[in-house]
């Protein structure tokens, strides 16, 4: 059965098509870069052991825009990997925020619809272009059982003294305010492959998501225990255009000071800040290339970004009571090298010892980039939310 995968991020959309249970890839592709300059696609046919790449530069003002793209090239052409859309039994849908409601792989109806509508204000970066991507879904794939995967499901087991915030009961209890977790397919797919690489199911990980958007999460015993972001995708890490950690007090400042209004507060911390805001660019690339060219704002970017990590490792390793392995993933943690290096200088402390040669020789697969002598592993893990997706699309329908 063909299940095809779209995992919609903050500026990318990733996806796969997947022969199940057989876990083969048949196509994969991703288009990068939404609504900023430099957008292409970039889509992968695997057949009889051989891959063709094609890569279409087109600007790419929207999610929808683009996945209309991407599902012209599964069908048309002479790389087409379906004749009909009846071909595609099920698409799985990466939907970032599904608040308390959802623990698993749900089948979406138009009640699952309002529920990720009614939350798109606590992910208005995602939860938006996750409901495009089900509308065009639906559309065109109109005999297809649609099944929506959660980033916040991995973290239900996190417990209630790092869930809870410490306000009253009755925001928890009448607006449902408590800590989430996103990128939870993600810490899932590659703190399992952790656990399968140390061969100890009990082992104590600190799982490092880089991308647009960019979390860390403790886990112990192979389930979340704590994670930086919190009600929505913005708290903790230093993000393309997210703030992260911010005191609340800035907010009552530029409202009472300067006369924000709540809009401008969320285009601020969500769509200004991070990378972009300080660096000047969210992609992190681009900033590489402004620090060659001596760049100071792009400098100390880099040096929030990099602090703002090792602080939470620190933070973890209390919490987990020790650390076994910690792992880069997702865009940045896995192509930037001098980011892992940054963030593991001077945690010798406890037991993380980056081996530079092996960071730097680092190619695409689970590897172990410690020294010998370090006591923690140092993890670089490609993650694979679509084929985590996948094959608990698979499990769901079967
Ligand atoms: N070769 C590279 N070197 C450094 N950073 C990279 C490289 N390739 C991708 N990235 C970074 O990865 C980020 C996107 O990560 P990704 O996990 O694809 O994000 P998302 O899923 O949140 O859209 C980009 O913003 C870019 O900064
Ligand atoms: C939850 C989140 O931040 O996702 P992304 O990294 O895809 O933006
Ligand atoms: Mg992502």
């Amino acid at each position: 059965m063909n299940i095809l995968v779209i995992n919609s991020g903050s500026s990318s959309i990733k996806y796969q098509l997947f022969k199940m249970p057989l876990q083969q890839a048949v196509c994969s592709g991703l288009v990068e870069r939404i609504g900023i300059e430099g957008s292409f696609i970039k889509h992968s046919v695997f057949k009889n052991q051989e891959k063709t790449v094609i890569e279409i530069e087109a600007f790419i003002s929207n999610h929808g825009e683009g996945l209309k793209q991407v599902l012209a090239l599964l069908s048309e052409g002479e790389h087409a990997v379906i004749s009909k859309p009846e071909d595609v039994v099920a698409v799985g849908h990466r939907v970032v925020h599904g608040g308390e409601h959802f623990a698993g792989a749900t089948l979406i109806n138009d009640e699952v619809k309002q529920q990720i509508r009614k939350l798109f204000s606590l992910a208005p970066l995602h939860n938006p272009v996750n409901y495009k991507c089900i509308e065009v879904a639906e559309q065109t794939f109109t005999s297809a059982k649609q099944v929506a995967v959660f980033d916040t499901a991995f973290h239900q087991t996190i417990p209630r003294q790092a869930f809870r915030y410490a306000i009253p009961e009755w925001y928890y209890k009448e607006h449902s305010i408590r800590v989430y977790g996103f990128h939870g397919t993600s810490h899932k797919y590659v703190s399992e492959q952790a656990i399968h690489s140390l061969g100890k199911a009990d082992s104590k990980i600190i799982s490092i998501h880089l991308g647009n958007g960019c979390s860390i999460t403790a886990i112990k015993n192979g389930q979340s225990i704590d994670t930086s972001m919190g009600f929505g995708p913005l708290s903790g890490l230093v993000m393309g255009t997210r703030s992260g950690d911010i005191d609340p007090s800035v907010i009552f400042h530029l409202m009472e000071h300067a006369g924000y209004t709540l809009e401008q507060l969320s285009t601020l911390l969500n769509k200004q800040s991070g990378l972009l805001g300080v660096g000047g660019s969210s992609d992190m690339r681009d900033i590489r290339k402004l620090i060659s060219e001596g760049n100071e704002n792009a400098k100390l970017a880099i040096e929030l970004y990099a602090y703002r990590i090792k602080k939470f490792i620190g933070s973890y390793a209390a919490v987990l009571n020790g650390i076994d392995a910690i792992i880069f993933t997702a865009g940045v943690g896995e192509n930037d090298l001098e980011i892992r290096a940054a963030v593991c200088k001077e945690l010798s402390y406890l037991g993380i010892e980056l081996d530079e040669a092996k960071n730097k020789g680092y190619k695409q697969e689970l590897t172990d980039i410690s020294r010998a002598d370090s006591k923690v592993k140092i993890l670089v893990i490609p993650t694979n939310e679509e084929y985590e997706i996948a094959s608990q699309c698979f499990n769901l329908l079967n």
